[in-house]
C-alpha cells in the first residue's frame, strides 16, 4: 500500500512535472543543479579522503640523509627539525657510519624515524675513483647506500646542510631521477636533493659503475650525473625547480641576483654550499644572530638562512642534548637504556605511520647549557660529548641490506633481512636498543680523518660555537690500524716507542 502510494506520488509528480511549462524549464535547471552538488560533494569527499591519507605518516616513503661524522650530524638535526615543522608526512630516516658517536645516535633517534648504520663507501678504495680523489667528498659516495632502503617505495634524499623552509611533500610525486640543475652546470644535476627508488638492483649496478667509470668529479655528483645521463634532456619532470634546492655559498654574492631578488622567496629548500657551514660560524643566542668574525663574511641573504639555522639548532637541536645529559646524570652507569629511548624524548621517538607529526620543541625552552661568559671555548666540551651513561646507541639499526662489493673493500656484507628492523609500529625493540655484540664490518678499516671528528659544544649567554674535535683513537681503533698493516712507523708506533715497549715487557 505503502508502494502504491509512493508510486502515486510519482505519478502526480510526473504528471505535475511534465504538464506545467515552468516545470519543464525548471526540470532541466534543478537537474544541472542536482548534478553539480553531487559532483563537488564527490570531488569534496575524494579530495577529504586523499588529503586525510596524506596527512598520515605515510609509511613506505622517507625522507632521507646522511651523516658520517658528529659534525655532521649537526646539520642532519636541524634538517630533521626543519622537515618535522613543516609537517613532514614521510618517515625520516639518517644514514650514519660507524664513526658516529653513541651521544649523537641518541640525539638522532630522537629526532629521525630511523637512524641506519651503514659502511663507508670512500673513493680512496677504488682505483679508478682515486684519480680524482678528494679526501672531503670520497665519503659523501656513502648516499649511494640510500638505494638499499628497499622497504621505502620512494625517497627524497636531503644533505645534511641543507634546510628545509616549508613543507615539500609534493616531491613525492616525481619520479627518479628527478633533482634540480647545478648552478655550477646546469646540464648536470646537483645531488644535494633527489628523488630516488630505493633498489637493490639500482644500487649494484650504481657501485658496478663506480667502480667501472669512477667519478668525473670523485664524489657522488660526477657518478650520479654519469649514471643519470639522460637527465638533462629524456624528462623535464625530472628537473627540479631551482627552488627546491637553493645554493649559498658562503661570501659569494649570488651570481643571478635578479633572479634571487624575484623569485629567493619562493625557496623551499636552501643548500650550504661548499666548505664553510652552517656549523662553521659562531652564533650569538641574544642577539639571534651569527657573529660575522671577518673570515669569510656572510652576504645578507646568505645571513638570514643562516640566522634560521642556528635558531632551529638553538631551539630545537641543543635541548635534545640537555634532555640527554639530564637523563643521563639520572642513570646509573651501567644501567640498561629503557626501551624507546633515554628519558622522554624532546621532538620524537619512533613512531607509528599514523601517528601525527611530532611538533618542534618550543622555542620558549630554556636551552642554555652553561652560563659561563667568559668561559674558554674548550671547557664545555665535556658536559656534550663525555656525558657518562650515553654509550647505549638508541633505536640505531644496522642497515640490513648493503651487499658486499668486491670494488669497494668497505661495504658492509649483506646481513639477513630477519635482523631487527624498526617497521616504525612501536617504539625501538630492546633488541635495536642494545649495543653491538659484533663490530660491523665496516669499522675493521682504517676511518679517514674526517670521521674521526667530534663536536665539542662551547655554550655562553653570547655565544654559541660547534666545535670540530679530531678523535683520538681508541686502543681498538689502533690495533685494527696495526693488524691491517697501516702503521704509524713516524709517530705512534716508531720504532722507539716499540722498543721502550719491548724493554718494559722483558723486564
Ligand atoms: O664528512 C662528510 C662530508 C659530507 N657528508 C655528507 O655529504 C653531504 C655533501 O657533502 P658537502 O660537504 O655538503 O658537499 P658540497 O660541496 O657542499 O656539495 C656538493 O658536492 C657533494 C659531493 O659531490 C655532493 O654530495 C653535494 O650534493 C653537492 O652539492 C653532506 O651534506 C653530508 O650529508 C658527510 O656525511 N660527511
Amino acid at each position: 500500500m505503502r508502494r502504491n502510494q509512493v508510486r502515486g506520488n510519482t505519478y502526480r509528480w510526473e504528471q505535475l512535472v511534465h504538464g506545467s511549462t515552468v516545470a519543464k524549464i525548471v526540470s532541466p535547471i534543478v537537474s544541472l543543479v542536482v548534478l553539480t552538488l553531487v559532483g563537488a560533494a564527490t570531488r569534496y569527499f575524494t579530495q577529504n579522503r586523499r588529503n586525510s591519507c596524506f596527512r598520515r605518516n605515510v609509511a613506505d616513503q622517507a625522507f632521507v640523509t646522511l651523516a658520517t661524522n658528529d659534525v655532521c650530524c649537526q646539520g642532519a638535526l636541524v634538517l630533521g627539525q626543519s622537515l618535522r615543522s613543516h609537517g613532514a608526512t614521510r618517515r625520516l630516516v639518517v644514514l650514519i657510519t660507524p664513526p658516529v658517536s653513541h651521544l649523537l645516535r641518541a640525539v638522532l633517534s630522537r629526532v629521525f624515524d630511523e637512524v641506519v648504520e651503514v659502511n663507508v663507501i670512500n673513493s680512496a678504495d677504488c682505483i679508478p675513483l682515486a684519480r680524482t680523489w678528494t679526501p672531503e667528498l670520497g665519503v659523501s659516495l656513502t648516499k649511494l647506500h640510500c638505494w638499499a632502503l628497499t622497504r621505502y617505495s620512494k625517497c627524497v634524499f636531503l644533505d645534511a646542510d641543507t634546510l628545509v623552509l616549508s613543507n615539500i611533500d609534493e616531491l613525492f610525486d616525481r619520479g627518479e631521477l628527478s633533482a634540480a640543475p647545478d648552478p655550477g652546470w646546469p646540464d648536470c644535476f646537483n645531488t644535494s636533493v633527489f628523488v630516488f627508488q630505493p633498489s637493490l638492483e639500482t644500487h649494484s649496478r650504481l657501485l658496478q659503475h663506480a667502480a667501472d667509470h669512477g667519478s668525473f668529479d670523485g664524489a657522488d655528483q660526477g657518478l650520479l650525473n654519469s649514471f643519470f645521463s639522460s637527465w638533462s634532456t629524456a624528462d623535464i619532470h625530472k628537473h627540479l625547480p631551482f627552488i627546491y634546492n637553493l645554493s649559498m655559498a658562503y661570501n659569494m654574492a649570488y651570481t643571478y641576483h635578479p633572479a634571487f631578488k624575484q623569485f629567493g622567496s619562493a625557496a623551499k629548500v636552501v643548500r650550504f654550499l661548499g666548505c664553510r657551514k652552517p656549523w662553521s660560524y659562531k652564533y650569538n643566542p641574544q642577539m639571534g644572530s651569527v657573529v660575522q668574525d671577518g673570515t669569510g663574511t656572510a652576504i645578507p641573504q646568505q645571513l638570514a638562512f643562516l640566522n634560521l639555522w642556528w635558531n632551529i639548532y638553538h631551539s630545537s637541536v641543543l635541548p635534545l642534548f640537555e634532555n640527554l645529559r639530564n637523563v643521563a646524570e639520572h642513570t646509573s652507569p651501567g644501567h640498561a637504556v629503557p626501551p624507546g629511548g633515554l628519558g622522554e624524548p624532546c621532538a620524537r621517538s619512533v613512531s607509528g605511520p599514523t601517528e601525527p607529526p611530532p611538533t618542534e620543541v618550543p622555542p620558549e625552552k630554556p636551552v642554555v647549557v652553561e652560563e659561563t661568559p667568559s668561559c674558554p671555548k674548550e671547557c664545555h666540551q665535556e658536559d656534550v660529548t663525555g656525558g657518562p651513561a650515553t654509550g647505549t646507541p638508541a633505536g640505531v639499526l644496522r642497515d640490513p641490506i648493503s651487499p658486499p662489493s668486491p670494488q669497494f673493500s668497505d661495504v658492509t656484507e649483506a646481513e639477513t633481512p630477519s635482523q631487527p628492523v624498526d617497521n616504525g609500529e612501536s617504539g625501538p625493540s630492546e633488541d635495536t636498543l642494545a649495543p653491538r655484540q659484533a663490530p660491523p664490518a665496516e669499522a675493521t678499516r682504517e676511518p679517514a680523518p674526517r670521521d674521526m671528528l667530534e663536536v665539542g659544544l662551547a655554550v655562553s649567554v653570547s655565544a654559541m660555537s660547534i666545535e670540530e674535535k679530531v678523535r683520538e683513537p681508541s686502543p681498538e681503533e689502533e690495533r685494527r690500524k696495526w693488524e691491517d698493516g697501516h702503521i704509524d712507523y713516524l709517530g705512534r708506533d716508531g720504532f722507539a716507542r716499540i722498543q721502550a715497549k719491548l724493554d718494559r715487557f722483558l723486564q
